[in-house]
């Protein structure tokens, strides 16, 4: 959402544009779920980029749509599900949103690969751990017999499982937690993915292993010049692993800016309390805080701030007008879809920018 017109125009003249190009952009994404008695906006006009070697954070609490997100670009969601028509999300030039399911079958692994919070959700109890690898190798990468179980071996060596070669043969019980994850981001890897996403890759390990794994995702990173999209409600991960962060609430990005400033500055009042909720974070003497009540399920089109209920800051127009997001000050890369924004002009100048703004387009 930081695409501002002027950064657009000058890279569609610039020769090595395609080279400078997002590896993924999602833009204006709708995901809705018709259910029996309301239409779920679980993700409700959401834009944002991942450019080549970047890892950007999509990051908030439970029931915010990040895992819709996820399944969105993939191409998973199902009925009662729909993306709207008026969603984009572009990888390698191309729509992907108006694939059929067999296009979409030729990107998932090879293009874009996914690591989900529960490594058993994708390794199969009844084969070995390097069967189920070289049966991504022999897809994807068209390796058989001796090849592929060597570059299964030496994909488990990657992701630092040790004695690999007598390992491979083993099937996904007799591996632990933390291995077990390895092993999935190996099959994600025997795929050659350009982009990773991982949704809550971590949550479900101990501290230590954790710390491991993200470790292992960095390295990983950096060799393979990877883009991963990485999910998680934690604040103290994000901060470790992202380039960018998007701050997402009821199905909208309510804050969009690089990790750095994010933590340093942030400017949308949802950020600043999820900050705050992080130990070690708060002013000294503080207690740790959390925010009041949750996430309400967005079960209508926005027509007001949907985090104002919750919002310390929030004034009369928070529940009158849905924000869009805005430059919070000086730096063009940092938005955030609160009224309180941009900081420079008056309340009410800063309302009639978000209304004209929200009738014609973002700002
Ligand atoms: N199949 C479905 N049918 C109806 N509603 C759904 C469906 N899948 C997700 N939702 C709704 O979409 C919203 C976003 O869910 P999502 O799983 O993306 O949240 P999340 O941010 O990933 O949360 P968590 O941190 O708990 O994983 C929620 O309100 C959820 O109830
Ligand atoms: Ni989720």
């Amino acid at each position: 959402m930081s695409r501002h017109v002027n950064d657009e125009s000058s890279s569609r003249t610039d020769d090595t544009a395609s080279a400078r190009d997002p590896a993924l952009a999602v833009e204006n994404l709708r995901t809705v779920f018709h259910t029996e008695h309301e239409r779920i906006h679980a993700v409700d006009g959401i834009s944002f980029e991942i450019r080549r070697g970047e890892t950007v954070g999509l990051v908030g609490e439970s029931g915010s749509g990040k895992s819709v997100t996820a399944r969105s670009i993939l191409g998973l969601i199902e009925s009662p599900g729909e993306i709207d028509p008026s969603s984009s999300i572009r990888f390698d030039g191309e729509d992907i949103t108006e694939y059929s399911e067999s296009e979409y079958e030729s990107i998932r692994g090879d293009g874009i690969a996914m690591v989900f919070q529960d490594p058993l959700s994708t390794l199969n109890p009844v084969y070995t751990v390097g069967n189920q690898i070289k049966e991504a190798l022999s897809l994807h990468q068209g390796l058989r017999g001796a090849a592929a179980t060597e570059r299964a071996i030496e994909l488990l060596e990657e992701v630092g499982i040790p004695d690999a070669a007598r390992r491979v043969t083993e099937y996904p019980h007799q591996f632990s937690g933390g291995m077990r994850q390895r092993a999935v981001i190996a099959m994600a890897l025997a795929c050659a993915p350009e982009v990773l996403i991982c949704d809550e890759p971590t949550t479900a390990l101990d501290v230590t292993i954790q710390a491991q794994i993200i470790d292992l995702l960095l390295d990983l990173q950096a060799e393979r010049d990877l883009s991963i999209l990485f999910i998680t409600h934690d604040m103290g991960v994000i901060a470790e692993v992202a380039d960018r962060v998007n701050v997402m609430y009821a199905g909208e990005i309510v804050e969009s800016a690089p990790v750095e400033p994010l933590f340093a500055e942030p400017k949308h009042p949802y950020t600043q309390g999820l900050l705050r909720s992080i130990p070690g974070m708060q002013t000294s003497g503080d207690r740790l805080e959390t925010i009041e009540g949750e996430v309400p399920t967005p079960n209508e089109p926005a027509t007001s701030c949907r985090f104002a209920p919750r919002c310390p800051k929030a004034f009369d127009e928070c529940s009158q007008l849905a924000p869009v997001p805005t430059d919070v000050g000086d730096d063009p890369d940092h938005d955030a879809a609160c009224l309180l924004y941009p900081a420079e002009l008056s309340t009410d100048e800063a309302v009639t920018r978000h209304e004209s703004a929200g009738d014609g387009g973002k700002q």
